[in-house]
């Protein structure tokens, strides 16, 4: 074993990181109507980890995703069953308020969705939603988030203009900024590069890792690479159920289930 490797293993288990489960998810299922999408989901998702949730197409990724900020509500079909905690609190009954999880827990989806408002007022929104009217303070969150984004630079004489006119890349960079200037604890993603080039892909992705420093982050992508490139833990979903979860490096290396190493070596999916 290599000392780089010592290290990392080190870093990985380090006490802080074994400890803290920011997303404790037992028994989960979920229904929309009479499809059974999730069928007893047992996930323990550590704090300040990058989690990638990998799968085919339909096999409940997106659907465990959207479960964690309660988006899934939206839909009036959807029932659920077992307990989601966050930070020790069950967050699926009515007891815990949808806004403060959503506070807590925010999200960037796949296509990205700036508000058609200019560059500055994307990343104001949530703060003023939230209270804060002072320009001065405004102006200092807009400014931390854009940086925070790796998007600063290329937007700082464009604040007043359209977001709409930025590229595709710079666009979800903004909606990550936006996202990071409500000042969350975790950020949920839905395969938030499939719509890029694979330039803005890269800045994405060195941009999530820088992110983990500081925050949760639980990923959905198609991309196996991403996943083995980015993430600290990986699930493999199908079928709507968890085959296998584990240390990135080990699913990829070593897989226990016959499933997952039909799957990533591209026997199916
Ligand atoms: N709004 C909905 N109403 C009814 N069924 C739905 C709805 N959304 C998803 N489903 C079903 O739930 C299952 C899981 O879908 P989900 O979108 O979570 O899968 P996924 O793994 O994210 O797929 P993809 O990789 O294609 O995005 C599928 O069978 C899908 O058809």
């Amino acid at each position: 074993m290599s000392l780089s490797t010592v290290q990392e293993s080190i870093t990985k288990e380090s006490p802080k990181a074994a400890e803290n489960i920011v997303f404790d998810t037992r028994d989960l299922n979920l229904w929309y109507g009479e499809t059974h999408a999730l069928k007893n989901i047992n996930l323990a998702i550590k704090e300040r980890d990058i989690t990638a949730i990998i799968g085919p197409s339909g096999c409940g990724k997106s659907t465990y995703l959207k479960t964690l900020n309660r988006m899934v509500e939206m839909i009036p079909t959807v029932r659920t069953s077992g307990d989601i905690k966050y930070n020790g609190k069950s967050i699926l009954n009515k007891g815990f308020k949808v806004e403060d999880l959503r506070t807590r827990v925010g999200m960037v989806f796949q296509k990205p969705n700036p508000f058609p408002k200019s560059v500055y007022e994307n990343v104001a929104y949530g703060p003023k939603i939230h209270g804060i009217r002072n320009k001065k303070i405004l102006d200092e969150i807009v400014e931390k988030s854009l940086r925070d984004a790796f998007i600063w630079e290329e937007v700082k004489d464009r604040l007043k203009e359209n977001a709409y006119g930025l590229s595709g890349g710079q666009q979800q960079r903004l909606c990550i900024a936006r996202t990071l200037a409500i000042e969350p604890d975790v950020i949920l993603m839905d395969e938030p590069t499939s719509a890029l080039d694979p330039i803005s892909t890269l800045k994405v992705e060195e941009l999530v890792q820088d992110l983990k420093q500081d925050y949760s982050i639980i990923i959905v992508t198609h991309n196996m690479q991403q996943a083995a490139r980015i993430s600290d833990r990986t699930a493999f979903f199908l079928n709507g159920e968890v085959v296998e979860f584990d240390d990135t490096e080990t699913l990829f290396s070593n897989p226990t289930d016959q499933r997952t190493e039909d799957y990533i070596t591209g026997r199916f999916g």
